[in-house]
């Protein structure tokens, strides 16, 4: 008797909560967002033994991201999804990668086991070098204006995620490599690679949204720098200026450290948790929100330059040179 009226005493109080937060965010609650929410008040113990059962995951489940280029698993037991980059050599963000990414966030957003998300890659020494220059070199212009949405569609998916994200950054991560991480709420960093929003280096200029996303990270004194000048930093000097947050021996040691950042979550309101991101992010993601299309055309006009195109052509020429070498 005690215990069910404990438990009804319980269940009002969190209606009554959940109803007081709804009107300041608009918050649509259904039976699901009341289930995650009993969850981690920790009362499944008081839910019917199969209702508490079919809350509780099992095992590691290969999710179908319907892409090769992307893989998706998740840990049944933690709600942890690992989200793997698998586009070799290179993992240069083409089309298809940037849909395949965009396919497992919203997949994770719509996952309600989802407790967190570790993005990472299959190369054993690039994360990734960043959009694939082939996108933006004599491009096609519908193509080229597919590609930048879903760019942009990514982005908004990764920094506006609900659920927490780290990146286990185990290579390279030039560019828009960079960018996904500083998407992510945490970065782990293998040693002796290399990270930085170069692109002034190519002769081309990070939008808007990459700086604000760097200046989310590190101090604006520092960006300033590295932006203007197109610094590539090492993983030693990415954790100096707070780039990074962390040092990993090696992927494995990488995805360990994720999973603990991650599990420190449990302990937090879901509701509050994402709030608080979503607060702290809302007027860059409100900004692309409101400008996609604007930010679209100047793309599109910024790449047809002569000047830009030349710019790209010496670019790959250098990167074949090297490979030649
Ligand atoms: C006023 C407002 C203006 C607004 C403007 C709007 C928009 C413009 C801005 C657009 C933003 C762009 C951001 C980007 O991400 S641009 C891409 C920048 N990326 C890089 O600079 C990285 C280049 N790559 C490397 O540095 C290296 O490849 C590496 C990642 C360090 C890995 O080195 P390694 O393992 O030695 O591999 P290789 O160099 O030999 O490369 C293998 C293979 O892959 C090709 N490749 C490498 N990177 C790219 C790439 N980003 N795109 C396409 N292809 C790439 C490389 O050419 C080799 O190919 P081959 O095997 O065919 O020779």
């Amino acid at each position: 008797m005690l215990p069910t009226m404990m438990f009804v005493i319980d269940t009002a109080g969190l209606v009554l909560r959940l109803f007081l937060l709804l009107p300041i965010y608009r918050i649509k609650v259904n039976f699901l967002d009341f289930v995650r929410y009993a969850k981690m008040m920790n009362i499944t113990r008081q839910l019917r033994p199969s209702l508490a059962k079919a809350l509780m995951p099992t095992a590691m489940r290969a999710m179908s991201a319907d892409s090769k280029l992307v893989e998706l698993t998740m840990n049944e037991k933690t709600g942890i999804a690992t989200v793997t980059m698998n586009r070799p050599p290179v993992n240069s963000l083409n089309l298809e990668l940037l849909q395949g990414l965009l396919k497992a966030f919203e997949g994770l957003e719509d996952d309600r086991k989802c407790r967190g998300m570790i993005l990472t890659s299959s190369s054993p020494t690039v994360f990734s070098a960043g959009l694939d220059i082939m996108e933006m070199y004599k491009p096609k212009p519908d193509r080229v204006k597919e590609f930048w949405t879903t760019l942009q569609d990514v982005w908004l998916a990764l920094y506006g995620s609900s659920f927490p994200t780290v990146a286990a950054i185990n290579g390279h991560s030039p560019a828009g490599g960079c960018l996904l991480s500083l998407c992510c709420e945490y970065r782990i960093m293998c040693p002796n690679y290399s990270i930085g929003l170069n692109e002034t280096k190519l002769g081309i200029v990070a939008p808007k949204w990459f700086m604000s996303s760097m200046l989310g990270a590190i101090p604006y004194r520092e960006a300033e720098l590295a932006l203007t000048s197109g610094r590539m930093f090492s993983t030693d000097e990415a954790l100096k200026i707070g780039l990074i947050d962390e040092v990993a021996s090696d992927k494995a040691d990488a995805i360990a450290k994720s999973e603990k950042f991650l599990s420190q979550f449990a302990k937090i309101h879901p509701i509050a948790r994402k709030l608080t991101k979503l607060n702290l992010r809302h007027s860059a993601l409100e900004w692309m929100q409101e400008n996609k299309e604007l930010d679209l055309n100047i793309f599109i006009s910024f790449v047809g330059q002569p000047i830009v195109q030349k710019s790209l052509e010496k670019y790959l020429e250098g990167l074949k040179a090297k490979q030649a070498k």
